[in-house]
């Protein structure tokens, strides 16, 4: 079983993917983190993010390894853990550009291909691109979305509980995550876009127990697909 979560930032991806993975006994993917990941060595390793050669020159020299583990998610590059400075916003500022490079997007493409093949038991996977690109047969594609305002207020809500205090205001949060959506959204190589088989589900009036209880419902009805559509095809082998 294979789950594609897809769509803009804080539309609720991360939090879903993992609630549902951990319910239904899949394994679990954050692609952004890797994006992240590999944003942060770049940013570590005195690449300069500004220039598109020098990063697509650096794009397969660390080693990005991902746990899939929905209960405890691990990232690291080069065999260091990722998991705290990849959500600083100098990463976050920067993560649009380097994910844009084709050369880190074929790199990281390959690497969650390798992750979901190997996950025996299945797995969710989320990000932008995974319904249209890294994985176009999932068996499911959820694609989901809210307003901008909905989003910033949860990512602002988030800045405040971390550090304590609040980091950003609401419209400079706001500003930021527009900003990434465009650039996201029109890059050349594999931009975020819903892909046409793709179910949306619009979370701006949703609390996250009941995002993760629709996605749950729909995973358990394409598993009883997949389940009825098999012993189909081996008859007809
Ligand atoms: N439906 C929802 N209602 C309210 N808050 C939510 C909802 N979904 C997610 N959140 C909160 O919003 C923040 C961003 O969610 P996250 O899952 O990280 O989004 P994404 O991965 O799409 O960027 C988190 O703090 C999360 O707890
Ligand atoms: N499949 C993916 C996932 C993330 N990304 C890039 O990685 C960035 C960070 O992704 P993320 O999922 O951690 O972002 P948030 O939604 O958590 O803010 C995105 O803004 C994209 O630029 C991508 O290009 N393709």
């Amino acid at each position: 079983m294979i789950v594609a979560i897809d769509g803009p930032s804080g539309t609720g991806k991360s939090s879903t993917s993992k609630a549902v993975a951990a319910q239904l006994g899949l394994s679990y993917l954050d692609t952004g983190a890797q994006y992240r990941a590999i944003t942060w060595w770049m940013l570590s390793n005195g690449v300069d993010v500004a220039d598109q050669e020098a990063i697509a020159a650096a794009a397969d020299k660390p080693s990005i390894v991902s746990g899939t583990d929905p209960r405890q998610p691990a990232i690291s590059a080069d065999g260091l853990d990722a998991s705290g400075p990849i959500r600083t916003q100098e990463v976050t500022a920067a993560v649009s550009a380097v994910s844009a490079v084709p050369e880190v997007r074929a790199r990281i493409t390959e690497l969650q291909r390798m992750i979901a093949a190997e996950a025996g038991g299945g797995i969710v996977v989320e990000g932008r691109d995974i319904g249209t690109t890294v994985l176009p047969g999932a068996d499911l594609k959820v694609f989901l979305t809210a307003s901008p305002e909905a989003r910033a207020a949860r990512r602002s809500g988030e800045l405040k509980t971390t550090a304590g205090r609040p980091v950003t205001d609401l419209a400079a949060t706001q500003q930021a995550l527009t900003a990434r959506d465009k650039a996201d959204s029109s890059r050349k190589t594999s931009p975020l876009k819903k892909a046409d088989d793709a179910v949306e589900v619009d979370t701006t009036e949703l609390t996250l127990e009941q995002v993760i209880e629709c996605v749950v419902t729909l995973v358990e009805k394409a598993a009883a697909r997949k389940a009825e559509a098999e012993p189909v095809e081996e008859a007809a082998r």
